[in-house]
Order: C-alpha cells, then structure tokens, then sequence
C-alpha cells in the first residue's frame, strides 16, 4: 500500500511570499559596515589590483563616497590609512601624530557627514617599516612597548572624533589600557569595538596590497595572531576584551570561522562582528570574472549567512553593493 507524506517542508517553499513569511534571518543594510582606504593627496582614485572594485580615495574623493554610504543607510564605515613609505618607521610614531592621514580623515568626515558611524582601526602596520602591528625587537613584537603606542594612537583618533575605536593588533591587555585612557580624557562614550578573535590568516593578502604592507612584512603574525586550530581559545579571548571593557567584539576573517561567530555568540551575548575579509572579497570577485559565479548572489548569501551565524553586523568590502542590492529589493 503506497503512503504519502503527511509533512512536506516543501508546501512552505512553494512561492515567495510563503518563503519571505516563515524566513528565520534577515540581512538589512543596518548590518552592514563599509571598509575603506584613504591616501594622501587631492584627486587620487588607486584601484587595487587585488580586490577589483576597490579603490584607494583621497579626502576630497572619500568624503563624498562615505556621504553615498550614507544615503544608502550603511550605519558606519571602518577607516584605514594608506602611507607612503617615508612616512613609515620602526615604531609605527605617525600612528600617534594628532594631524595624521587617518585624524584628517576622521575630522573631513565628522565635519560633512556627521550622521554616519566612523570605526577606526586602530594598528601600526600601515605606519611601521617593517609591516608589523607593533614594536620589534629580536624578531618579536613587544607587547607593552605596543600597548603604548596603541593607547596613543587610539587618543588621537577619539580627539578627532572617532566613534569607535578599533583594535586589531591582538596584543594582551589593550583593551582595558586603551579604555582607562580614553575614560581619563573625558572620552566616555568613545566605543570599543575589540578585533578580540583575529587569526593569523592566508586571507589578508589582498588588504596588505591595499595598505602596501604586504612586500614590506618579514615572517608572518603568529606569535600575536591565534592559531586557526583553535576555539576555546577564542572564547577566552572574547572574555578577556569584553572584562577590560569592549564595547563590542569581533571576530576575524569571517566564512572560515562561521563556527567562532557561533559559538562567541552563543556565550557572551555581546554585539558581534565579523570581518568578511579582503581575501574572501578577492574570491568572489576572481569566480565571477570567470563567469563561474554570480557576484551579486554569492555576495547576499555570504552576508545572510553571517546573520544566521549570529552576527550583528559585518564589515565587507561589498557593503555598498550589498546595499544597492537590498534597496533595489525593497528590503
Ligand atoms: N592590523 C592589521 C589588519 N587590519 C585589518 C586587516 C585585514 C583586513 C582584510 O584582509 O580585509 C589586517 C591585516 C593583517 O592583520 O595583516
Ligand atoms: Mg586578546
């Protein structure tokens, strides 16, 4: 005797607005966080070759792209200096100049368009000789020598205006130097978004040609960067920023370590972030260049995938895509 399924999931896939009514997760442009490179001068538009799409902007050119994000409703982008090469040293001290690239930047865009997040990171690798993001000495990077020039350079960047804060050089105790220094300047509502689960990834590459970092750099980040093998070390990461007093954390790079999200998530409960790095970026624009997938499709999967993970918000160099995408979707 032939038996039918009494339950078939598919009666709920049968047309779009079932699909849309019974849909668990959701991508909006209030996740989204745009990436974006500045470099000094008037009049410069520098692609990179690397992650297509992507251009390092003067001033004059970036302000008007973020007040575009804006109009989108992207919520905040994350800045990044590019630097020539004479402006770099062994210690990274431009990082701490009041007046650099990055203040510059803060300060044009709070002035023009100041109903829009700035994230800003805060490292010496685009300021130190040798691409590290700290002080070396024997080949290792000297945590409380760092720390140092994190705190500063964390300083400059609340004077200018910076809305949030952010680590990314995994050095231990940061977080709480930092927020002691920015509570004791009056800075208390600077947030601190923590890069609290950065690995020593192969999917940088790309963002060390857009800082010009990559020919510079000796040896590799593992001595500060967390080993891809590792989970609970993670969480104890996490614990740690969030006990000095982060704001929110993140973790780093993103579709590798959907499974950090998760877990981060399920255990602290905090604002979450996750980074979908230059080289995720690279590949998607690589595959569909050769016509082997659709960017724009492969894109909103990924970002909506980030969501079911567990994450609050994502930086990805595709924001503005993505949110050109929602809009044109009427989401
Ligand atoms: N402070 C370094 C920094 N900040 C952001 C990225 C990578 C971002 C990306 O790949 O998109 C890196 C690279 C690194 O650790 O070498
Ligand atoms: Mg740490």
């Amino acid at each position: 005797m032939h038996s039918f399924p009494r339950t078939r999931p598919r009666r709920n896939r049968v047309d779009g607005w079932t699909r849309r009514m019974v849909a668990e997760n959701h991508l909006t442009v209030n996740d989204l966080i745009w990436p974006i490179f500045a470099v000094e001068g008037v009049n410069q538009r520098q692609p990179i070759g690397s992650m297509p799409g992507v251009e390092r902007l003067s001033l004059d050119l970036l302000v008007p792209a973020v007040a575009e994000a804006r109009d989108l409703g992207i919520p905040c982008v994350a800045l990044f200096p590019v630097l020539p090469f004479d402006r770099k040293d062994p210690e990274g001290r431009e990082s701490g100049n009041p007046d650099n690239l990055m203040c510059q930047a803060i300060r044009a865009i709070k002035r023009e368009v100041p109903d829009i997040g700035i994230l800003g990171d805060v490292a010496l690798d685009p300021y130190t000789s040798h691409g590290h993001d700290g002080v070396v000495k024997d080949g290792y990077v000297l945590n409380e020598e760092t720390v140092q020039a994190l705190v500063l350079q964390a300083l400059v960047q609340a004077d200018a205006g910076c809305d949030i804060v952010a680590p990314s050089d995994m050095m231990d105790g940061r977080i709480g130097a930092i927020r002691d220094a920015l509570e004791a300047k009056g800075h208390t509502l600077t947030r601190i978004c923590a890069y609290a689960a950065k690995y020593a990834s192969a999917f940088y590459g790309p963002f060390r040609d857009a800082v010009q970092t990559g020919g510079l750099l000796k040896g590799d980040k593992k001595t500060y960067q967390m080993d891809p093998a590792n989970s609970d070390e993670a969480l104890r990461e996490v614990g740690l920023d969030i006990a000095e007093g982060a704001d929110m954390v993140m973790v780093k790079p993103g579709l590798p370590y959907l499974d950090i999200i998760r877990r981060v998530k399920e255990e602290f409960r905090v604002p979450t972030f996750a980074y979908h790095v230059s080289g995720e970026y690279a590949m998607l624009k690589a595959a569909s260049a050769n016509g082997w997938l659709n960017y724009e499709a492969a894109l909103l999967e990924t970002l909506l995938g980030f969501k079911r993970a567990g994450t609050d918000a994502i930086l990805t160099y595709g924001a503005v895509d993505a949110a050109r995408l929602l809009r044109a979707a009427g989401q």
